[in-house]
């Protein structure tokens, strides 16, 4: 189970300010998940070729099972991770986004402006977290326990989960 962090900044990826959100991420998956994975992390500038080949490059030649991305999903003029998304994706899955949306709401009301979503090119899983530290626990809380069966439908790796952090669902039968 390979599994790459991606976050998308022009002012990270400068060194401008630290990355707080990737860590999050990496230390949330090494806290949730159970079975064999190794993650890496990359840092890249907004925008939409670099998130393109950024993203086509981790499905087409690393051959990665899951990708999380965070930044780049807002309105302002250099937020483009989901242009690349639309250009990179074979099947969108709109739940995702919907779902991060709807549970950011609890948190603030400029969640609506994140334009995240996920989907899969090949056996990848790609999904996008907003940039903002604050939002990473809450939106991987709440998609992640459809991840493992995702995974499993596309035919890449399986992954187990700690039931007490998150109760993986895959429909018996
Ligand atoms: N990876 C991150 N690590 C730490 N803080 C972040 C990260 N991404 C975003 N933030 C925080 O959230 C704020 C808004 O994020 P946003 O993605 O809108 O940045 P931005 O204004 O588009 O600029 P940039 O892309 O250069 O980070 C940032 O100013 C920063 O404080
Ligand atoms: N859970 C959560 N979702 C959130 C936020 C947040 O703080 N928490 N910030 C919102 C804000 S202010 C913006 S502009 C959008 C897009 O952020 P991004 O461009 O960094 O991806 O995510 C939104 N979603």
């Amino acid at each position: 189970m390979h599994i790459v962090v991606v976050t998308i900044s022009d002012r990270a990826s400068k060194g401008i300010y630290e990355d707080l959100s990737g860590p999050l991420i990496e230390d949330w998956l090494t806290t949730a998940i159970t079975s064999p994975f190794d993650v890496t992390r990359r840092i890249i500038p907004d925008g939409f070729e670099s998130v393109r080949d950024t993203l086509i490059d981790l499905c087409d030649q690393e051959r990665v099972d899951l990708v999380l991305t965070t930044g780049g999903t807002g309105p302002a003029p250099r937020d483009e991770t989901p242009e690349a998304m639309r250009a990179v994706l074979i099947k969108e899955l709109l739940g995702f986004g919907e779902l991060m949306r709807r549970i950011s709401l609890d948190q603030t009301p400029t969640a609506i402006l994140s334009r995240q979503t996920a989907g899969t090119r090949g056996r990848t899983l790609i999904i996008n977290l907003p940039g903002k530290p604050a939002a990473i626990q809450l939106c991987l809380d709440a998609v992640f326990p459809a991840i493992p069966y995702c995974l499993h439908l596309i035919g890449a790796g399986e992954i187990e989960t700690d039931p007490n952090v998150i109760k993986s669902f895959k429909p018996v039968g």
